[in-house]
This record gives C-alpha cells, structure tokens and sequence, in this order.
C-alpha cells in the first residue's frame, strides 16, 4: 500500500524551480532517505507534504488524502519534524509534550501515560524533569520528534533530524528511527548525513535542482553510479610498477594507490576482471587482495551530483 503519492510537483520561486516534476511513490511502513546538496528542494517537499507550502504544479496524497484539498485530515495523519527548534524558556521536557498534547486536544487523564511513552522511545526518560533549553542539541532533536509523535501519526516526515549532531547524538537518533520503523511509521527523512542514511533506510531519492536523479533501494541506486567498479589490488612488493601495469590496461580509466594496495576504477565485466587478474599474476607479482569494493551511498551522490552539499 502507498503511503505517500507525489506527482509532478513543481515550486517556482522567480524563476527558479526549486522543485522541477518532481514524482515519488512511498510505500506504507517503509523508511525513505531524501538526500541532496544545499538548495536541492529537499524542505520544499516536506514543506508542500506538510501542507504548509502550496505547489504551484503537481499533487501530493498522504494516507490517500490530498495535501491541497484535503490538508486537516492529512494534518493528523503526518508527523513533521522541520529543521529548526525553537526557545522554550522555562520550560521542562514533560511541560513541553504537555503543552503539544493539550494542543491536540488528547484527554487529560491520558497525556501523563503518553508522555512517559514518548520519552521513553526517544530515550529522554531521565530528563522528564530537566529544562527544554538546557538539554543538549542531540537531546533536542529527539524531544522535536517525541513532540510530532502525540498524535500517534503514521507517516513522519523529518527534515534532517540528524544535523548537526556529534557522532554519538547521530547514533542515537539513528536508533531511534529504527525504532520508529518497528513500530511501523512510514518515514521520510532527509539529510547530508549519507553513509547513515544508507543503514537506515529502506530507499534512497537523491533530488538535484528540484530534479529526482535517482530513486531505488540503496543498492540499486549505489550500482547506477556512473559505470566504474572499483576494485582493490594489493601485492607483496612493486605497487608503483603495479600502478603504471594497470594504468595502461584497456579497461582501467583511473588508478591511484593507498597504503599499499591499488585502487581501481575498471570498466570491464567479471571476465575482463578476471583477465586482468591473470594478466597481474602473469606479470609475477604476488596477489594478496583483488576484489571489488562496494560503492558506497556517498560515492553515488557525489557522481549524481558533483557536490558533497
Ligand atoms: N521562500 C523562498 N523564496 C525564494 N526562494 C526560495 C524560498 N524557499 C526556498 N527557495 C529556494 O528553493 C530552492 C530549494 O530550497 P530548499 O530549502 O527546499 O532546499 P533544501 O534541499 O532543503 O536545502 P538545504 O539542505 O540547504 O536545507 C533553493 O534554491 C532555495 O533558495
């Protein structure tokens, strides 16, 4: 079942598109990355799903509701965590969520029940009682995300909740999610954060100038990187021989060598591979390592777009 359908969405500012034809399709329960540089149109999307921006083409249905025409409904379906926290003076994490369920008009009796149950799944249960503006920033990240579940939603749209975390503050929201997805919450999330997007999510859309260049699961779009594998050779002695042996093969468009080994980029099938193999052998060097390295998500961006963002 699809839990969100995008069509051909299209935001112009001027005469910038910050969204150009934009199309997605999310199916219920999954978790997919929206990754891309600054000024990609990443919070425009999220912005237009959130019905807080109207798109001046295209549509957008979450949980079979049309943000346009339908936005309430779509309102209490959704969850959205934007990319900015603001002040709360005085304020103490349970008063926070407090304040949001109020908000949502739950019951009374029940919000002391759900706030326990929201810190404890974004792991801030000893800090019920502690100030909102002194928590640390990772801290406020997942107070913002307990805040966008009160109302129990069943799509999260998360505009780069991991941004500018520490590593161990990344790792925590990073769990967090997962948690999230165990208990079956559709997620968009985006970030700049690649390599951990790749671990969480289901699907990766990489959005270029208001433009989708690639969509798929984090292998098919890691394999749509630009032709080259990579692979890695590593010998006993001789590497910078080895380097000038594989830069003139046919195959080989570039290579460079790191501690000790020879990284390749190869354009020729596993045959061909294995001919260079051969040809490497042949030549008396002794083969420690060959194989190919896994492209990974961040290679894929930066070959997509030309920009780390
Ligand atoms: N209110 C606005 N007026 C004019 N241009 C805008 C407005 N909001 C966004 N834009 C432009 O639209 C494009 C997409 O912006 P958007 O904020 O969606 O990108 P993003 O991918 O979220 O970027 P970032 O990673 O920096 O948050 C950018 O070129 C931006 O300058």
């Amino acid at each position: 079942m699809k839990a969100v359908t995008i069509q051909a969405l299209t935001k112009i500012y001027g005469h910038n598109y910050a969204l150009h034809d934009f199309s997605l399709e999310i199916e219920s329960g999954k978790v997919y990355g929206l990754i891309g540089p600054n000024g990609a149109g990443k919070t425009t999307v999220m912005s237009i799903m959130a019905t807080l921006l109207a798109p001046d083409r295209g549509t957008a249905v979450v949980g079979g509701y049309d943000v346009m025409k339908q936005p309430s409904q779509v309102r209490r379906l959704i969850g959205y965590m934007p990319d900015f926290f603001g002040v709360y003076d005085g304020l103490k994490t349970t008063e926070y969520l407090e304040f949001y369920a109020a908000a949502y008009r739950l019951p009374a009796k029940q919000r002391p029940t759900l706030i326990r149950d929201l810190l404890e799944i974004v792991n801030l249960s000893d800090k019920a009682d502690a100030y909102v503006d002194l928590l640390s920033r990772g801290m406020k990240q997942r107070l913002a995300l307990a805040r966008c579940l009160v109302h129990d939603p069943v799509v999260l749209i998360l505009d780069e909740p991991a941004s500018g975390l520490d590593p161990r503050a990344r790792a925590e929201m990073k769990e967090v999610i997962r948690q999230l997805k165990r208990m079956n919450k559709t997620i968009l999330i985006s970030s700049h954060i690649l390599p951990e997007l790749a671990e969480m999510c289901d699907n990766i859309a990489i959005l270029e100038q208001g433009r989708l260049v690639a969509n798929g699961t984090v292998e098919e779009v890691t394999a749509a990187r630009q032709g080259a594998r990579i692979l890695k050779v590593e010998v006993s002695d001789r590497l910078p021989q080895l380097v000038d042996f594989l830069t003139d093969r046919p195959e080989v468009t570039h290579v460079d060598s790191d501690a000790g080994w020879a990284r390749v980029s190869f354009t020729g099938d596993k045959t061909a591979q294995g001919r260079l193999l051969r040809g490497i052998m042949d030549q008396g060097w002794v083969v420690l390592e060959f194989a190919e390295v896994r492209g990974n998500l961040e290679d894929a961006f930066m070959a997509m777009t030309g920009e780390v963002g």
